[in-house]
């Protein structure tokens, strides 16, 4: 049985690829983020952050994740806060927060989340070629998709440095959508948050959003999409197999290595 929620999918037209972003999708990093970013403001004898502010800013990239929290140590240590206070420290910044990511992944903090492994294999059964499209830098991302496993089971990724446009841009969609060979109204893109939702439907993809993500701290439902669902799982049951006349680009048959 299709969850309600999914109804819209199921009457959706022949989906033919799926999209999948990665924090807050595939899976749960907050604990990385959390570390990478308490090594970061230690370094720089900063206060602390906390978890709360960490998930509400997760999703538009590295750089703005730590420009945010940068900001916000700076006015709790009663220092200068503003554009120019945040540049002088940003490079140096950057440097400890990767060092600090680095940390984080040697010690296998994130989480894939429940639903996640079922889901991604269903969707290959179904003869749906999938793609990662994050803002996460590529170098944090690569491996932590090899960590996990999940890089078996998609064609390749496009991170937040993969173009000068990131979501919510469309660009990175429509590259990935030409590189599967698969028109974007056929191709499902599955976030978690509202930067997903704009991307995709700018793109022109039809979107599902998971209700379990960060989504900039807002509940999901209140950003527009054409389902809403509890666990990638759910949204493979809901999806119809590929039809089988479907004439995928075989450059996107790249081998997991090539992410
Ligand atoms: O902001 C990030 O680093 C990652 O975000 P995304 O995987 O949800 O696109
Ligand atoms: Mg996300």
């Amino acid at each position: 049985m299709h969850s309600p929620d999914l109804t819209r999918l199921a009457a959706l037209p022949g989906i033919q690829a799926v999209l999948l972003d990665l924090d807050g999708t595939l899976i749960d990093t907050l604990d990385e983020f959390e570390h990478a970013l308490g090594h970061m403001l230690a370094e720089l004898g900063l206060p602390g952050t906390d978890r709360h502010t960490i998930a509400v800013t997760i999703g538009k990239g590295s750089e703005h994740l730590v420009r945010t929290v940068l900001a916000r140590a700076l006015r709790a240590a009663a220092r200068p806060h503003d554009e120019a206070a945040v540049q002088a420290l940003f490079e140096r910044a950057m440097q400890v927060y990767f060092a600090g990511y680095d940390d984080a992944a040697s010690q296998h903090m994130a989480k894939v989340y429940p639903g996640v492994r079922e889901g991604l294999q269903a969707l290959a059964a179904k003869g749906l070629p999938m793609a990662i499209v994050t803002n996460k830098p590529g170098r944090l991302a690569r491996p932590l998709l090899a960590a996990t496993g999940l890089d078996g089971w998609v064609q390749f990724l496009y991170s937040g440095d993969s173009f000068e446009k990131r979501k919510p841009d469309p660009y990175p969609l429509l590259q990935a959508c030409a590189r599967l060979g698969v028109p974007p109204a056929q191709t499902l893109m599955i976030g978690d948050s509202r930067n997903d939702a704009l991307a995709a439907q700018a793109a022109g993809c039809p979107v599902v959003l998971l209700r379990y993500g960060f989504n900039h701290g807002e509940p999901i439902e209140t950003v527009a999409a054409d389902g809403y669902a509890d666990s990638i799982a759910n949204i493979a049951a809901a999806l119809p197999q590929r039809a089988p006349n479907h004439h995928a680009n075989s450059n996107a048959n790249a081998s997991p290595a090539s992410l």
